[in-house]
């Protein structure tokens, strides 16, 4: 019925919204003084017939040469819909964004509903002033968005739907932006005109979770502390904790620690931020790299144990040995040139202390929606302080192939879901330890002519001979341990008998003990006075 008497109203209201654009091409042929009342009075009579408020949304707001974030989530909002209702659309290609942004074109309508309520937007674009010079292009394109809706429903549109707008435009930006994987620059970069800390290139890698060979409930378990978190804005705010998440990455290599941070970009459609530690002349350095960083994002530091002396003691400075003199002297200039630059990285002034500050200010000052990774192949080196829970708070193991994590592998590889050898494979894997990174090479096709069976076939003698080999290790190593043991048990031997006979034996000559009772030591023990 509201709808209805609106819809009515509208005629009216379009009839003098006419007379008000008249008024407004010919205002300049009234008189100055009388200008000001005439629109003063025409506006009231235009609130009394026409029922309607409207709310206008400049692409470009005063003097500010950037472009307005409601506007751009607005105009990605109607776009899911104007594509649909509008006849007349404009593409666009937006910055950072892999898809092309349909907008409807000027004097295009779009009519939306939200609760119950109708709304129309409408597009429109101030008309340059030719006879001024403008330095700016952006005046000969300054479009503004207008929504109409009635006054009755003022609260119900400026309190929800206006939220409801900017939330949804801003989530598929979001879901259509290239994504970038960033790395720190060294800091003698950081200066003159553009003062760039990190570099950036387009995050392209295709790892997903689907992907991933793992088992799969800690998989899904993974999954889904992701998911929670980044859905959790408002129980972060309500718990008064900052909304950021550490996880610690362990395992052998090739277990895929860096596939799955890949793997959580993806997921999560945020950037990286690859954090090269040892580039970071200090702790003021690291703390404004860090400032540098957007929300969304991750920021990893891969292999920490070897990034810094996370002891807390930095290296001291070594003696050189004649030998390492000589290979000096010996050896060609680039080599030289880059073992200097691998020096002067290990000169990072960065401590334990200022790595623990780093994250708990990340924890609190800098804006929310951000996940730190440590990966590390030893888990057993990191100080317990750098990976408590409250900075890393969810440590997830990548460990060695398992049955599980090996079909999900069959399945991206060879599209193999069952066969007759992966019960072979399966007893293998229980026997053996190999890394997915081997299994996976295991399994690609070397040639066009190769089958799944013949990369199973492959894979099962690559574990045999892993197995045959870890089998020979283990035997060399229990039989260096045998050797170890019974030499130790001769010492021990030796020394009981030192301490029965009061003698040290001396280059095959008995000495005496020192002592007021003098004893003499034959050969077989015997002692006599
Ligand atoms: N769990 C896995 N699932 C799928 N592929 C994997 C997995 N682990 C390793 N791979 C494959 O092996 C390669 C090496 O893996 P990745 O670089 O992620 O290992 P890593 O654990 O980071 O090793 P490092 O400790 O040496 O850095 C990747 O290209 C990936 O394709
Ligand atoms: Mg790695």
């Amino acid at each position: 019925m509201l709808i209805n008497i609106a819809e009515m109203m509208t005629g009216v209201g379009s009839a003098i919204a006419g007379l008000m654009v008249a008024y407004a091409m010919f205002q300049n042929y009234f008189p100055y003084d009388l200008r000001k009342p005439l629109k003063r009075y025409s506006h009231k009579i235009m609130n009394l017939f026409y029922p309607y408020i409207q709310i206008t949304f400049h692409e470009y707001q005063g003097d500010r040469f950037e472009r307005s974030k409601a506007f751009a989530a607005i105009e990605r909002y109607l776009n899911a819909n104007s594509s649909k209702q509008a006849k007349y659309l404009q593409a666009n290609v937006v910055q950072d964004s892999q898809a092309i942004v349909l907008t409807m074109a000027d004097n295009e309508e779009v009519i939306d509903e939200f609760q119950g309520i109708k709304i129309w937007w409408d597009s429109n674009h101030d008309v340059p002033d030719r006879q001024s010079i403008s330095l700016y292009p952006r005046e000969d394109a300054s479009r503004y968005f207008t929504l109409t809706f009635h006054k009755n429903c003022r609260d119900k549109i400026t309190n929800s739907y206006l939220k409801h707008v900017l939330d949804e435009g801003k989530a598929i930006t979001v879901k259509e932006r290239l994504r970038k994987l960033y790395t720190n620059n060294n800091s003698d970069s950081w200066h003159g005109y553009k003062q760039t800390k990190w570099s950036h290139v387009m995050f392209e890698h295709p790892a997903s979770f689907d992907t991933i060979a793992m088992e799969p409930n800690k998989k899904e378990e993974i999954i889904k502390d992701l998911i929670t978190f980044s859905e959790a804005k408002d129980y972060y705010a309500k718990i008064g904790k900052a909304w950021k998440r550490g996880y610690l990455l362990y395992g052998p290599p090739g277990t895929g620690k860096s596939t799955m941070v890949a793997a959580m970009a993806n997921l999560l459609k945020y950037d990286i931020y690859d954090l090269e530690l040892t580039t970071v002349k200090d702790n003021t350095e690291l703390k404004r790299l860090l400032i540098d960083t957007a929300s969304k994002s991750i920021i990893v530091i891969e292999d920490i144990d070897c990034s810094l002396d996370l002891t807390g003691q930095r290296e001291k400075k070594k003696e050189k040995t004649e030998d390492e003199k000589k290979e000096e002297k010996d050896k060609d200039p680039v080599k030289a040139e880059m073992k200097k630059m691998e020096e002067s990285n290990k000169n990072s002034q960065v401590t334990l202390s200022g790595l623990l500050n780093f994250i708990d200010e990340l924890w609190s000052a800098c804006g929310g929606e951000r996940i730190i990774v440590f990966t590390t192949n030893y888990v057993e080196k990191l100080d317990p302080a750098l990976i408590r829970r409250g900075r890393m708070d969810k440590h997830i193991e990548l460990s060695y192939c398992c049955f599980e994590a090996f079909k999900v592998l069959a399945k991206n590889y060879l599209d193999l879901e069952s066969h007759k050898l992966f019960a072979r494979i399966d007893n293998l894997l229980e026997e053996t330890k190999m890394t997915p990174a081997d299994v996976a090479e295991n399994l690609m096709p070397k040639s066009a002519e190769e089958d799944g069976e013949a990369c199973l076939v492959r894979l099962i003698r690559a574990l045999e001979e892993a197995k045959a080999k870890a089998e020979e290790e283990a035997k060399a190593k229990a039989e260096e341990q045998e050797k170890l043991k019974v030499e130790k048990e001769k010492e021990a031997n030796g020394k009981e008998d030192i301490e029965i006979n009061g003698v040290v034996k001396e280059n095959g000559e008995d000495s005496k003990h020192s002592g007021s009772n003098t004893n003499v030591v034959k050969e077989n023990g015997d002692v006599s006075h």
